[in-house]
């Protein structure tokens, strides 16, 4: 079985490669860089640098490798960049996804899982929110992933690919191995900031927003570690590979944290007091995102194992620490 992971240079990717590489299976990333990092890159997995969008390179890839499933991690990731740029968004993650599915079905590709976002519900009515909830997203990121679902959806009905779209609400920390982590130094994540702030970084941390209908008054959202989302990924693959039917799957632990007790964490773990300062609202921020995650569990028999906001900072710190590190040895 050989698996294109496409934006396996990026984050969630390089975690799933190397979720697949200790599962012994072969790997060939698909990545244009342009938010990657060629040295994420698994020295196990072929490397091939373009993008996904490109159907011609895609079949070809499909073909020398004999790739037998996809999993589609690349795209543009940030919600108020796609507020600004709504069309470079829906090039991005549906028009180029589009094409990526359609070389799929040309080359007899059976087996596709995507990363979908809990973007897909927008402000929901209910939480925890489970996957039979009304998709309304509030922006154009949400929409630009929820029309690649759509796309999945009617094409295996119509085609013998069968899809695993799994909605990701919050990921963040890192690889406990320290193998991988989120590396990119303009990333806009609530913990990946707060730790830079924490490591001396960044000057302070700006919370976006403290009258949101929340207890604390800031947003809350459901946090789950990049690694217990990387094996729920391998699961999906082996059901899949098993007869599955198509399916969508919440991937969360089912709590909320604010905004507020995020920080207080990594003060906490990290011991440091870095300054904060209370800022207006962003734009598309829902004020609460929190799974119900019951039917991943019910289905796949996904057991998370760092259901722990505490143990996800921790992680995430010693990953900031590690690129510190590497950018002093460098200078
Ligand atoms: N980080 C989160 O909290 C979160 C939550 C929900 C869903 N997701 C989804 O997970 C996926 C991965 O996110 P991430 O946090 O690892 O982001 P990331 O930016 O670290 O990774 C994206 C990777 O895709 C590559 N890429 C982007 N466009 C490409 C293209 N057209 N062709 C080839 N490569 C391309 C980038 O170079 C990068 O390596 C995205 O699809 C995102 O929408 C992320
Ligand atoms: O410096 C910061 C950064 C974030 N926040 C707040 O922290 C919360 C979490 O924000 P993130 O940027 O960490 O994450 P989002 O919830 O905006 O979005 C993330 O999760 C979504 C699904 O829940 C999407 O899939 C998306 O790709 C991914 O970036 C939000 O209320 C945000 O306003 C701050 O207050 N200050």
């Amino acid at each position: 079985m050989t698996v294109l992971v496409t934006g396996g240079a990026g984050y969630i990717g390089s975690h799933m490669v190397l979720a697949l590489r200790d599962a012994g299976r072969n790997v060939v990333v698909l990545d244009n860089l342009s938010t990657g990092f060629r040295w994420a890159v698994h020295p196990e997995a072929v490397f091939v640098e373009g993008d996904c969008g490109d159907e011609d390179l895609v079949g070809r890839v499909i073909r020398e490798h004999g790739v037998d499933a996809i999993v589609h991690f690349a795209g543009s990731i940030v919600v108020p960049d796609s507020v600004v740029d709504p069309l470079g968004y829906y090039l991005n993650n549906t028009v180029r996804s589009r094409a990526l599915i359609a070389a799929a079905v040309a080359n007899g590709v059976p087996r596709f899982l995507f990363s979908s976002t809990a973007a897909v519900y927008g402000d929901a009515k209910e939480s925890p929110i489970a996957e039979s909830a009304p998709l309304d997203p509030v922006s154009p990121y949400g929409t630009s992933k929820l029309m690649t679902e759509l796309m999945l959806r009617d094409t295996a009905r119509a085609h013998p690919l069968k899809y695993v779209a799994l909605r990701y609400f919050n990921v963040a920390g890192a690889d406990p191995a320290g193998r991988s982590g989120q590396s990119s130094p303009r990333a806009t994540h609530l913990i990946k900031v707060a730790t830079q702030a924490a490591l001396g970084e960044r000057t302070h941390l700006d919370v976006f927003g403290t009258d949101y209908p929340t207890p604390d008054g800031t947003c809350l959202r459901d946090y789950i570690h990049v690694t217990d989302l990387a094996r729920a990924h391998v699961l999906a693959l082996d059901y899949l590979a098993a007869g599955g039917a198509s399916a969508v799957f919440n991937c969360g632990y089912g709590r909320g944290y604010s905004v507020l007790q995020v920080i207080e964490a990594v003060k906490r773990v990290s011991g440091v007091d870095f300054p904060v300062n209370h800022a207006p609202r962003r734009a598309g921020d829902p004020a609460a995102l929190v799974a119900d995650a019951s039917r991943i569990r019910e289905v796949l028999g996904w057991r998370p194992e760092l259901d722990d906001l505490d143990t996800i900072v921790a992680h995430a710190l010693a990953w900031e620490r590690s690129l510190a590190a590497r950018r002093r040895a460098a200078e």
